[in-house]
């Protein structure tokens, strides 16, 4: 997904051929950036379950079904939302947008993967997994997508479920259950979610606004905005610490709460700097918050797997 990052076209470079276009443009329908940092949280989650190294065909399988279950999702909020990411130059590059993938062959592909991941998972981890994965799937294809994301500025809070449920389907994969452990993780990820997409959606507020969706930044003031991403921060560092207590038995201590505590600092130092630009009124820079955030998230589930193997 090079929405937000583009490459420079090499003039040597031989143009790819029409099958890797083609694969290309039903690889970029799953937003494989996002999905990246989605598996990211699922393998502490599965560490933490297992006290350690789940066994490699466990962590494979749950990988490649979370995949596969996350770029189903993508793919049917893709099909779903093409008529507005026409209208913003963030997604107007989107296959769906451009003709590279027609309508019809999307919504073939995004059930093939769902029937893919749900079966995989069923078949090779546990059904709770595949269950969750098939919630998730349901919820941010349809509720979130086709509901709460065109009908309320809390659409990202409801955007936050699917988003964190990586976690409880890593989690399931291992033990078949849930477990508290699971349960705060999947909590500093929902938390985490509303500074990280709000700080884009001040960046794209316009775009938004022309789709006419109602993201937060579109109807509400940006000292508003900047005064509930500090909240969220403050919340997701917060929540990130119980981790200790609830996670010992987990091998969860202070190898973990130390980096926590000290990437919670940057991840609210941030958001406070945000807001304090958006109050002296001069250029908000909101996209360092998001890029904060996605580091801050990515070196904390780093935090949680070293504390769980050492
Ligand atoms: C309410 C929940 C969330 C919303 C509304 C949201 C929204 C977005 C949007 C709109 C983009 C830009 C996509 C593009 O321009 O193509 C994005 C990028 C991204 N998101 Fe989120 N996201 C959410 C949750 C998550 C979660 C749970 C993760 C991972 C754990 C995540 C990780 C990423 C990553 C890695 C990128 C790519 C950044 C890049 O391309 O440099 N997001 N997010
Ligand atoms: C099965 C499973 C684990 C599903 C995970 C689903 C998933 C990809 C969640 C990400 C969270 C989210 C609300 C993204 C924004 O979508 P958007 O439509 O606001 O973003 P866009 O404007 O870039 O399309």
């Amino acid at each position: 997904m090079t929405a937000l990052s583009t490459r420079r076209a090499d003039p040597e470079r031989r143009p790819p051929s029409a099958l890797r276009l083609r694969i290309g443009a039903y690889v970029a329908l799953t937003k494989p950036r996002i999905i990246e940092l989605l598996l990211v949280t699922t393998v502490p989650a599965m560490m933490l379950a297992a006290r350690g190294w789940p066994s490699l065909s466990l962590l494979l399988s749950t990988l490649v079904g979370g995949t596969l279950a996350a770029g189903a999702a993508n793919v049917f909020n893709c099909y779903f939302d093409r008529d507005i990411d026409r209208l913003m130059q963030r997604t107007q590059k989107r296959p769906l947008v451009t003709g590279a993938v027609t309508p019809r062959a999307a919504l073939i592909f995004g059930f093939v993967l769902t029937v893919s991941s749900v079966v995989l998972l069923a078949l090779t981890t546990t059904l709770l997994a595949a269950s969750l994965a098939a919630a998730a799937i349901f919820y941010y294809a349809v509720l979130y997508t086709m509901v709460f994301k065109r009908h309320t500025r809390r659409s990202t809070e409801f955007g936050g479920v699917p988003g964190a449920a990586p976690v409880l389907i890593g989690w399931a994969a291992v033990t078949g259950s849930l477990d508290w452990p699971a349960v705060v993780v999947f909590g500093v990820v929902f938390c985490w979610q509303m500074p990280h997409f709000w700080a884009l959606a001040m960046r794209f507020k316009d775009d938004y606004a022309r789709a006419d969706v109602p993201m937060l930044p579109v109807v509400a003031s940006a000292l508003s905005v900047g005064r509930q991403s500090v909240f969220w921060a403050w919340l997701t560092v917060a929540v990130s610490l119980l981790l200790w207590p609830v996670a010992a038995g987990y091998g969860i201590g202070l190898g973990y709460t130390i980096p926590a505590v000290l990437l919670g600092g940057w991840f609210v130092v941030e958001s406070h700097r945000l807001l304090a630009r958006i109050k002296r009124g001069g250029e908000t820079k909101p996209m360092q918050l998001f890029h904060v955030s996605i580091s801050y998230l990515a070196l904390l589930m780093v935090a949680i797997v070293v504390d769980a193997i050492v």
